[in-house]
C-alpha cells in the first residue's frame, strides 16, 4: 500500500508496514477538510526502565494516558512548541529528539491532528502536576502481542533485572488512545515512522455507548527522504 495522503509524499518507507481496517469499514480514506499540528513528547529512563506518562484531566482525550504535547502555536516552531507543552504539563524539560509523525482523522470533525512525535531520554527537573495533565512514571514495557513477544529479550536474567529494578505499574495501555501499540514499539526501539489512522464512532458492545474506534490504519518504518 501506498503512503496515505495527507503524510510526507517524498518519504521512503521500510517493508512491512503495519497496516489494517476495521471489518465493518470499506471505505477509503476520508477526505480531510483542515489539519491542525500537535507535538506529543514521550520521555524514559533507559536504565531505570521506566517511562513518564500524563492522565490527561480535561478537554479532548480527558480519561486517557498520552505523551506530553498540544497545538503548536502561531510563531513557534515544532520543537519549540514540543519543548513548551512538556515543560507546561509535566514540569520537566528534556533534550528531544523527533522520532514519528501521525496523522489522525476521526469522521464528521473539522479538523485533523497532525502530530509530531518526540522522545527523549535524558531529561531535567522533577514531574509536576498541571491543571491539565497528572504525570507519573510506569515500568518501560512494550504493548501485548504476537510480534513483540518474538522480539523482546529473550535472556531470562536480564528480562528479571528489568522487573526487578522497578516495581511500577505497567503501562495502561487499555487507557490510551488505540493507535498508541501500532507504533510505540518503533519509538522504543528508536526508528523513524510516519502513519496515518481513521476512526469512526462505533457501538461499544460492552457499554452500548458510541466510541471512536480505529477504521483505517497504516504506519511504515522511514528509510529516508528526497531531502536526506
Ligand atoms: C485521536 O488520535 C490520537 N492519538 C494519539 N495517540 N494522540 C493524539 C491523537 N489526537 C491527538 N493526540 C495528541 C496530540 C497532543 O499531544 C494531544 C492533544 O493536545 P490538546 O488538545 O490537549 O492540546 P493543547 O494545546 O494542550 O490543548 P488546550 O487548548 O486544552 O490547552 O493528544
Amino acid at each position: 500500500m501506498s503512503i496515505p495522503p495527507g503524510l510526507p509524499p517524498n518519504t521512503m518507507t521500510a517493508l512491512p508496514s503495519i497496516s489494517g481496517r476495521h471489518p465493518d469499514y470499506k471505505d477509503d480514506w476520508m477526505d480531510i477538510p483542515r489539519t491542525k499540528l500537535y507535538t506529543n513528547v514521550f520521555v524514559w529512563d533507559e536504565i531505570e526502565r521506566k517511562i513518564l506518562l500524563g492522565y490527561k484531566k480535561r478537554g479532548f482525550g480527558m480519561g486517557l494516558y498520552n505523551g506530553f504535547g498540544g497545538k503548536v502555536e502561531s510563531g513557534e516552531t515544532v520543537s519549540e512548541a514540543a519543548l513548551r507543552e512538556l515543560k507546561e504539563e509535566s514540569g520537566i524539560s528534556a533534550n528531544i529528539v523527533h522520532c514519528g509523525t501521525l496523522l489522525f482523522f476521526a469522521k464528521g470533525e473539522s479538523c485533523a491532528h497532525l502530530v509530531e512525535v518526540f522522545r527523549a531520554t535524558s531529561f531535567a527537573g522533577d514531574p509536576t502536576e498541571s491543571e491539565e495533565m497528572r504525570p507519573d512514571w510506569y515500568a518501560l514495557s512494550l504493548p501485548d502481542s504476537d510480534e513483540n513477544s518474538r522480539t523482546r529479550k529473550q535472556d531470562p536474567f536480564e528480562e528479571a533485572a528489568a522487573i526487578m529494578s522497578n516495581d511500577l505499574p505497567s503501562i495502561p495501555f487499555d487507557h490510551m488512545w488505540p493507535d498508541v501499540p501500532l507504533w510505540f514499539p518503533l519509538m522504543l526501539s528508536e526508528k523513524r515512522f510516519i502513519g496515518r489512522v481513521d476512526f469512526a464512532k462505533f457501538k461499544d458492545d460492552a457499554t452500548g455507548t458510541l466510541k471512536d474506534a480505529m477504521v483505517k490504519w497504516w504506519i511504515g518504518t522511514i528509510t529516508a527522504t528526497s531531502d536526506s
